[in-house]
């Protein structure tokens, strides 16, 4: 009687929208699936069967909307209040505790002013050299793995080295993921992102008070204590080394770089006229952490799981290559002028990002009523802005399971349709590294490999991707026929690693 008294008020304002039909209690949490996969064809179902607009559905007694219409997009992207998260994001704060990301009110907008100028061309610049020499190393890596017809998880290799880029650029040290990959730091980095995500689409594990009867929950409790000692010791000895002055003297020490690491940034800014807590630098730079490795991860694993897909355009890019490295140039670092020239593989990442958002979705949480494109949104609702969705909207990309980079050419979406970094003034703050990031690696693997799916039947015959998110039942069923175990996408989820990895194999061309 409590909870429906109390959610009285939000169901009459809420049924103004369209949604599934509720049941008491439950809502529609029974209609939801239990796989993340089962939960994302629910979505697509709900999306296409509401005309592709916002929905709305119940999982008990809390209410949400699914935002996919532009204009509720920009009105909640473009607010300077409705910046709460939703309560998704709670099941990071054990780890990043009210960084950047989480924090709402005046933390947030006193720290993203602070933090912002972290992320200036020069230091991008400097940023670009740790990219270049890591993507290095990680090739060298993959040579040793294209041997002969040997097939392995690219997706898996992919996280060693995006954790050693951001371990050098966020805190200044190196870890060395991609040759100690068992230690048990980077461990813990791997395991705490699986954590974060699993929970995310298991109705029970998201329960704070349930999860601790989890199997994995005492697991969970020394991950985290990993990682909170090796961030907080990080911190200490560099505030140690700044206080002493030794920082650029230590020869072949781990703080002997010259470069501004992002904590750096942090211990030279200030906030309210005072030098950041160490709860506030170790909430950063753990947030810094999780945002950039793991969606690079996922940003580098696709574009290239479509590169191994669809062999004419991984051609394109190959050209393109050869065209502004030079044919004597394909083995050097390019440049940050070179990488901005790559135009082609600029609308590679823009289409592949398209498909398969690194973010699929994003949450916020209303402190008050909104009155939003003419409709009235109470107080207490979740938003959940489907940026996968937008991507598959027929409306705005035409024939959108067709894989064509050239479209984001020929028409640019709207500025509200199609915002994989998010947009406003809570927008990535990121992206900018993200994106230098991903083409560095791409720019490098094309250069230097022929990137072939695990099985040659794998290849898309008709340019259309193989991915059967957001098709309508009919085609959807045609498809699924295609469906290989090999196929991640397919198999698993877009934002979990599937029981198969992305497997591939490599050609080498250098
Ligand atoms: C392909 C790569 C990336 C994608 C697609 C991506 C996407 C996003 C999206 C959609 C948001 C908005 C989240 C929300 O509103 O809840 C966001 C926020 C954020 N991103 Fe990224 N991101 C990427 C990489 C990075 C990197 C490399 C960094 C850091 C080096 C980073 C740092 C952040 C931070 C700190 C926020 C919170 C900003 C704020 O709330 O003010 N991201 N990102």
């Amino acid at each position: 009687a409590y909870f429906e008294l109390g959610s009285m008020r939000q169901k009459r304002m809420l049924n103004q929208f369209r949604g599934p039909r509720m049941l008491p209690v439950v809502g529609n949490a029974h209609q939801m699936g239990k796989t993340p996969t089962e939960i994302l064809n629910r979505f697509f179902g709900w999306w296409n069967e509401y005309d592709k607009g916002n929905f709305r559905y119940w999982i008990g007694y809390y209410s949400n909307i699914m935002v996919t219409s532009p204009k509720y997009m920009e009105f909640i992207l473009s607010s300077q209040t409705l910046i709460s998260k939703s309560d998704v994001y709670d099941l990071t704060h054990p780890w990043l505790g009210l960084g950047l990301l989480t924090s709402t009110g005046s933390k947030w907008h006193k720290h993203r002013k602070m933090i912002t100028p972290a992320f200036h061309f020069n230091i991008l610049q400097d940023f670009h050299e740790v990219m270049n020499e890591n993507s290095s190393k990680f090739i060298e890596h993959l040579r040793s793995l294209a041997t002969g017809d040997n097939i392995f998880d690219f997706q898996d290799e992919t996280h060693y080295l995006t954790l050693d880029v951001i371990c050098d650029t966020a805190m200044g040290v190196s870890i060395n993921a991609m040759e100690n990959r068992s230690s048990a730091v980077v461990q813990a980095f791997k395991d705490i992102t699986y954590n974060i995500k699993m929970r995310a689409f298991s109705p029970w594990k998201r329960n704070n008070l349930l999860y601790r009867l989890a199997p994995e929950y005492p697991k969970y409790c020394r991950t985290l204590k990993t990682l909170q000692d090796f961030t907080n010791e990080i911190i200490e000895k560099r505030i140690e080394a700044r206080n002493s002055g030794v920082e650029s003297k230590i020869q072949g020490d781990e703080f002997s770089r010259k470069k501004m690491a992002f904590l750096d940034t942090l211990l030279s800014s200030t906030v309210d006229g005072r030098p950041l807590t160490s709860q506030e630098l170790y909430e950063e730079v753990s947030t810094f952490m999780f945002e950039g490795h793991d969606t690079t991860t996922s940003g580098v694993g696709f574009a290239v799981y479509l590169l191994s897909r669809h062999p004419e355009e991984q051609q394109k890019l190959f050209e393109e290559q050869c065209e502004v490295m030079g044919d004597s140039g394909l083995g050097s670092d390019a440049t940050f002028q070179e990488i901005s020239q790559m135009k082609y593989l600029d609308l590679f990442i823009k289409e592949s990002q398209r498909l398969y958002p690194s973010v699929p979705f994003i949450g916020r949480f209303t402190e008050k009523d909104y009155m939003i494109d003419g409709e009235l949104v109470p107080k207490g609702t979740t938003l959940n802005l489907g940026l996968l969705m937008l991507g598959y909207n027929d409306r705005v990309f035409k024939d959108p399971h067709r894989f064509r980079p050239e479209r984001f050419e020929e028409q640019k979406p709207g500025p509200f349709e199609y915002v994989p970094f998010s947009a406003g003034p809570r927008n990535c703050i990121g992206q900018k590294f993200a994106l230098l990031e991903i083409k560095t690696v791409v720019s490098k693997i094309v250069r230097n490999f022929q990137v072939l799916p695990a099985l040659d039947e794998l290849v898309s015959k008709d340019g259309y991707i193989s991915t059967t998110l957001g098709l309508p039942p009919a085609e959807k069923a045609k498809r699924d026929a295609h469906i290989h175990k090999y196929d991640p996408i397919l198999s698993a989820s877009m934002t979990l690693k599937s029981e198969n990895g992305l497997h591939l194999r490599l050609k080498q061309r250098l």
